[in-house]
């Protein structure tokens, strides 16, 4: 039965361009008109952290500089649902900041376009292309680079193949040349202009790479903004080594010299955003925002001040511009994003459905921090000026934010992915240095433990049964079922996860105890 026409509640009209003069006392607005924005970046991977942080600070520098070239083009990468939310907003979204004490709300207009290359390959090539385009940045997820185990581009993937010949048959095409040795199979031709559909975010960026030479537009900085060791020189290795199999020589010393790959460290915890959050930002807007995204207060980049060009202002908005990131990364890596898994595994192993109720377990909170003090520490040097207990402590107290809602399950998904770039080079350190790394197994234990019980038993969290979201699901789930003997020797010999690391017995051992501590049995 339908309630009363009285009773029926109004929807809120939708946030846009044209309703920026409606928003509230006490939201934020734009503190420019952003429909004015030149477009002077493009973004991969428009999800809710690059919404959360780059994307402020960008508004924030343009604010305070008045330098309006700075507009982003979003990408989103596997499906059209952030074009869905943000073009009827003309790219207009609120930012849900919870303290652990207070909310506020503010709406960020830095976005000139949004696009999905599934439909739109043309126009995003098009873009980093142009002249006006400086910067390129990422946030694609640490699977998004499609890297094999032995740390190259995996050219075996179908995707990157894919997008490797399409690469290979738009030189063709451009030069009216052919671009390979005749030995070589025939690159498929491209069907129309733009090609096929970009399918991985460095194929994307290849084709971008190549309109741009092709163009004469001038140097490009690309800005890897993922959670990856060494993510500006991770990423200039997978192009080199995509141009090197393509053979495209040309295209290979354009980059050498007129591309800039400078590594940053970001950090701010951005959840995924819930119906609560948008009852929540709604109320406060008084307009339906389908692009909202929630963070907490804290936000930090660190960015290696190597450019090929003009670059937006970052550092009139708190952006950190040094000559090398390297020890920012790691120990952001090593302590937060560290942390952040083992207390997502063994929050989540305990049915504690958020990382903030994870800290709050005691033995939990003592298993962080031993991770930290015990492995971690003796594996990194401060970055200058940096005390790292009092980081460490800092994190703590983040993570304790329960305002956030930050779900273990968000945290603990893609760990065959994630574990790499945040414990294991911890692990192997230690091993070196002839330490037997007990906490830092302990966390690999939790890890094999969670996917056991995910793929095995079941696991169910606030009401909802978790399912193994990982890009190597398949292995780890075989690895998972069988015997309890011979558990940790199973997950070790993932050579694609760990590289050699199961080669030590010790650390085999250290994983096996940790895992008899945890109750698997
Ligand atoms: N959320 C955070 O707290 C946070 C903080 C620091 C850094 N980061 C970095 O940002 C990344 C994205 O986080 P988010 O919160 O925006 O997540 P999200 O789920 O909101 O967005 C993920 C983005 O990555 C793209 N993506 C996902 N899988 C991909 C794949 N296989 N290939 C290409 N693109 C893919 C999606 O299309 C989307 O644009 C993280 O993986 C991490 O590296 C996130
Ligand atoms: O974003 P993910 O899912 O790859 O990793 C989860 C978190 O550890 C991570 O996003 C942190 O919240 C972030 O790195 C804080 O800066």
């Amino acid at each position: 039965m339908s309630a009363p026409p009285d009773a029926r509640r109004r929807e809120p009209a939708r946030l846009s361009a044209a309703r920026l003069g409606a928003i509230r006392a006490g939201v934020g607005a734009p503190p420019f008109d952003p429909r004015a924005l030149r477009t002077g970046v493009v973004h991969l991977g428009i999800g809710a952290f690059h919404r959360a942080h780059q994307a402020v600070l960008t508004q924030d520098a343009m604010a305070a500089s008045g330098d309006d070239r700075w507009g982003v083009l979003g990408v989103t990468q596997r499906s059209r649902g952030v074009v869905d939310q943000l073009v009827p907003q003309d790219g207009l979204y609120g930012l849900l900041t919870k303290g652990a004490r207070a909310s506020s709300l503010r709406v960020v207009g830095v976005h000139t376009g949004v696009a999905y290359p599934g439909d739109e390959t043309g126009r995003v090539v098009a873009s980093i292309a142009a002249p006006a385009t400086h910067v390129v940045t990422l946030t694609v997820t640490e699977k998004g680079y499609r890297i094999a185990p032995d740390g190259g581009l995996d050219v075996s993937d179908p995707d990157v193949a894919a997008d490797l010949a399409a690469l290979d048959a738009g030189a063709r095409t451009a030069t009216g040349l052919p671009s390979t040795t005749p030995t070589r199979p025939t690159p498929r031709l491209v069907p129309g202009p733009d090609g096929p559909p970009a399918r991985t975010a460095v194929g994307l960026l290849l084709r971008g790479l190549a309109a741009r030479r092709r163009a004469d537009a001038g140097p490009l900085t690309v800005v890897s903004c993922d959670n990856l060791a060494g993510n500006g020189p991770v990423l200039a290795a997978l192009v080199a080594q995509a141009l090197e199999h393509a053979r495209d020589d040309d295209l290979r010393a354009w980059v050498d010299t007129s591309v800039r790959f400078p590594a940053t460290m970001v950090d701010r915890i951005v959840p995924a955003t819930t119906p609560a959050h948008h009852t929540e930002a709604e109320a406060l807007l008084g307009l339906r925002d389908a692009g909202l995204v929630v963070a907490e207060p804290f936000t930090q980049w660190v960015v290696e001040d190597a450019f090929a060009g003009p670059r937006p202002p970052w550092e009139l908005a708190g952006a950190t511009l040094v000559a090398d990131v390297a020890p920012f990364e790691r120990a952001k890596l090593r302590i937060l994003n560290a942390v952040h898994s083992t207390l997502a595994y063994r929050g989540a192993l305990r049915g504690l459905p958020t990382i903030a109720d994870a800290v709050a377990d005691p033995d939990l909170l003592a298993a962080a921090r031993a991770l930290v003090d015990e492995d971690v520490l003796p594996t990194l040097d401060p970055p200058p000026g940096v005390d790292l207990r009092a980081y460490r402590d800092q994190v703590l107290d983040r993570m304790a934010n329960p305002a956030t809602g930050h779900t273990t399950r968000q945290v603990a998904s893609d760990g065959s992915a994630k574990l790499p770039q945040r414990l294991l080079g911890t692990v192997r350190d230690r091993l070196a240095a002839g330490a037997v790394p007990h906490a830092a197994a302990a966390t690999l234990a939790a890890w094999i433990a969670y996917v056991r019980t995910v793929a095995c038993d079941g696991l169910v969290l606030d009401g909802r049964a978790v399912t193994l979201d990982d890009p190597r699901a398949d292995a780890l789930a075989a690895a998972a079922a069988g015997p309890v003997d011979g558990l940790a020797d199973r997950f070790l010999a993932l050579t694609d996860v760990v590289g050699d690391l199961g080669e030590s017995h010790e650390l085999r051992d250290a994983v096996g105890a940790a895992l008899r501590d945890l109750g698997v049995r």
